[in-house]
Parts: structure tokens; sequence; C-alpha cells
């Protein structure tokens, strides 16, 4: 049977707050049918408090683009977990391949993170993923192991239980680029297998990983339908609320 299905959509850089609670509106209705599909929505910061009062509490969850792991104190222009938390949100993404490669996020300040997540009650969504170059090398596995191996460096089993993955391959953010349902696949598979030997195989086996790059209405089915992709990470077709809502729907009808 297939794993519940996650849709989030990462609003990256995009919407000021009248633009954001606009689209958040359209997406709440537009998915009042929706009853198995988890909906995500990320939009930035600034209106994360605004958005939460046009979904409230409908079946639609909030979260953050990304984190700081302090509680508090002198970090000009971050946000901690905590506050976050606050708006309403319950999911934060973290160590996303454009934090990674402009922000210059480890995979070490990505454990920071999610650890600080976690003892906040944010579910982190954990991205891992390689660029083209890496991959024309035949290193995939190598580096989204390590980047798995130091995102959850010392977290428990138990801890896991909230953590969703989210498989990126970085040549295929925005870029129109989809990796293949079966090249997706291997990678979901692959990950599925070090979080089993990492964590146990009810970890390993009840984990939802999403994949992420350049999903949008014409190919979601044929990536939700493998076995080991529980969801998708959507850029681009997350702004207009009729391909998300579409994304969500071609989910909701594999459940
Ligand atoms: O977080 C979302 C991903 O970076 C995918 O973005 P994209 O759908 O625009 O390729």
């Amino acid at each position: 049977m297939k794993r519940q299905i996650v849709i989030a959509g990462n609003w990256k850089m995009h919407k000021t707050n009248s633009e954001a609670m606009q689209l958040a509106n359209q997406v709440r209705i537009k998915t009042m049918d929706i009853t198995k599909t988890q909906i995500v929505i990320c939009p930035p910061f600034t209106a994360l408090a605004p958005v939460y009062e046009v979904i409230g509490d409908s079946r639609i969850h909030l979260g953050a683009q990304n984190m700081f792991w302090e509680k508090e104190g002198a970090f000009t222009g971050e946000i901690s977990a905590g506050m976050i938390k606050s708006t309403g949100a319950d999911y934060v993404i973290i160590g996303h391949s454009e934090r990674r490669q402009y922000f210059g996020e480890s995979d070490e300040t990505v454990n920071k993170k999610v650890k600080a997540a976690l003892e906040n009650g944010l579910k982190p969504i954990v991205c891992v993923g390689e660029t083209l170059e890496e991959r024309e090398a035949n290193i995939t596995l190598k580096v989204v192991s390590r980047q798995i191996r130091g995102a959850f460096a010392d977290l428990s089993a138990e801890q896991m239980k909230k953590v969703i993955v989210a498989y990126e391959p970085v040549w295929a953010i925005g870029t129109g680029k989809t990796a293949t349902p079966e090249q997706a696949q291997q990678v979901h598979q692959e990950i599925r297998q070090l979080l089993t030997e990492m964590f146990g195989s009810e970890i390993g086996e009840k984990m939802v990983i999403q994949y992420g790059g350049s999903v949008k209405p014409a190919n979601a089915e044929s990536l939700l339908s493998q076995p080991d992709i529980d969801g998708a990470l959507v850029g681009g077709a997350c702004l207009k609320a009729d391909s998300f809502s579409e994304i969500i729907h071609i989910a909701e009808k594999l459940q």
C-alpha cells in the first residue's frame, strides 16, 4: 500500500503579503475535497502569519523555508524555530540546495537546524540531492549518503518519525529537466535502504521521501506512482493555485 502522500509547495522568494494571502486562499478553495493527501505550503517568513490567518485550521499545513538553530540572541536577520512555530507553522524546509549553494549551508548546519526544529515541535523537510557534475561522475549515491548521514547525525529513531526527506537533484530544480521516474525511484530506494540501516526497518519503511525538481501536473502521476516516492516538493508549479491543486488531485487519486 502507498504511504500517505505529502505535497509541499515551496514558494521561495515570491509573493508580497497580499499576494500570498490570495494564493493561499485559492489553494484552500481548490483543495476542499482533498481528504487523504497532506498539503503543506511554505511562503516566505514575512507571509507566514498572514497566510495562517487564511488557512487557519484547515487541512493545509504551513511551513517555513529555513530557520536558525539558536533559540534567541544577537543574530541579526535570523529567525528561530520558536518564532516560526508561533506563526502557526508546523513544518520547516531545511538544507534546500539553494541554501547550500548561495548561503553556505553545510551538512553540519543542516544537522543543527534539524535538531532545533524537532526540539521546538517543527517537522523538518530535509533536502538532499546531487549536482549535474556529481551525477555525471557517478557519485550520486555517495553525495546523498553523506548528506543524509550528516543531516541526521545523533538523532534517534523516535525523532526520525517526525522527519520528511526531499530528494531534489540540483540539476532538475527550476530547469524544466525532471529526473525520469526510474532515476528518481532508484535514488529514493537507496535513501530508504540507508535510513533502514541507520534507524531500523520501521523508520525505513514509513519515512516519507518526497521528490523535487520541476514537478508539474504533466509529470506528477508517473513520479508519484513509483513505490518509494511519497510526495513532492514543488517549486515553480506551486505559485499558481491551478497547477498546485492539479498536482494535489493527482496525488489524491493514487491513494
Ligand atoms: O523546493 C522546490 C524545488 O527546489 C523544486 O523547484 P522547481 O519545482 O521550481 O524545480
